[in-house]
């Protein structure tokens, strides 16, 4: 199971993560409502970590984004608004990166709505509804996802933590297309700094089960 580990923008932090944790994915948010806003001005600190940097963006511009990737050096975008499949195409066609497109869960799925997004993204990412668009340390029902009608691979988000553990390893074996896990605000000490010790629980105990 991959592990993506989110709203991070301390360098200090960041080199803990990737020297005791070394996730698949570290995600840096770009939207500026926010709490793990990551500034222009961070930049520098951070552009030469060595690790996959997800660029988690809000409804942004193409011209925000490539800025972002040029100046952070992200590797993934994750497009965790209501990007429309013409602008989700158009990042796609532009930058030539992976996309993770987020669809918030409130009630149920429209399938159909996905449907035309499969060709142009490389991962769905499930998280739970909520106004602020994520960081909402809330799960949603994901009885919803029983019937994934797609090969695409996915990945699960929304108020993750270890007390999921048992529910994440039924849900796997039920849909074997969920690859990934995507944690953030239930493993942190404040706002964008994470509790490296607890990711490490985590990890070591969702490994020992999927
Ligand atoms: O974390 C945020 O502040 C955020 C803001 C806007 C869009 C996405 C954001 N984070 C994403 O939300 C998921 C779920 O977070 P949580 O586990 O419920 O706290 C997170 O993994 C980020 O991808």
């Amino acid at each position: 199971m991959k592990l993506k580990v989110c709203g991070m923008r301390s360098e200090e932090n960041i080199r803990e993560l990737i020297a005791q944790i070394n996730p698949d994915w570290m995600g840096l948010i770009f939207y500026p409502k926010s709490p793990r806003f990551v500034p222009q001005n961070l930049a520098d600190s951070i552009v030469d970590l060595p690790i996959k940097k997800v660029g988690v963006f809000v409804n942004a511009s193409l011209d925000e984004i490539k800025t972002s990737i040029r100046d952070f050096g992200i590797q993934i975008i994750q497009l965790h608004g209501e990007e429309s499949l013409e602008f989700t195409k158009l990042v796609k066609e532009d930058t030539g990166l992976e996309i993770f497109k987020v669809f918030s869960i409130k009630d149920d799925i429209d399938w159909k709505t996905l449907e035309v997004f499969v060709p142009f993204v490389d991962y769905f990412l499930f998280d739970t509804f909520t106004k602020g668009y994520g960081g909402s340390g809330k799960t949603f029902d994901w009885e919803v996802l029983k019937n994934y009608p797609f090969e695409k691979p996915f990945l699960l988000s929304g108020g993750l933590s270890i007390e999921n553990i048992p529910d994440i390893q039924k849900l796997k074996l039920e849909i074997p297309q969920l690859l990934g896990l995507d944690i953030n605000s239930k493993f942190e000490i404040d706002p964008a700094l994470k509790e490296i010790g607890k990711i490490r629980e985590f990890k070591e105990r969702i490994s020992s089960v999927v």
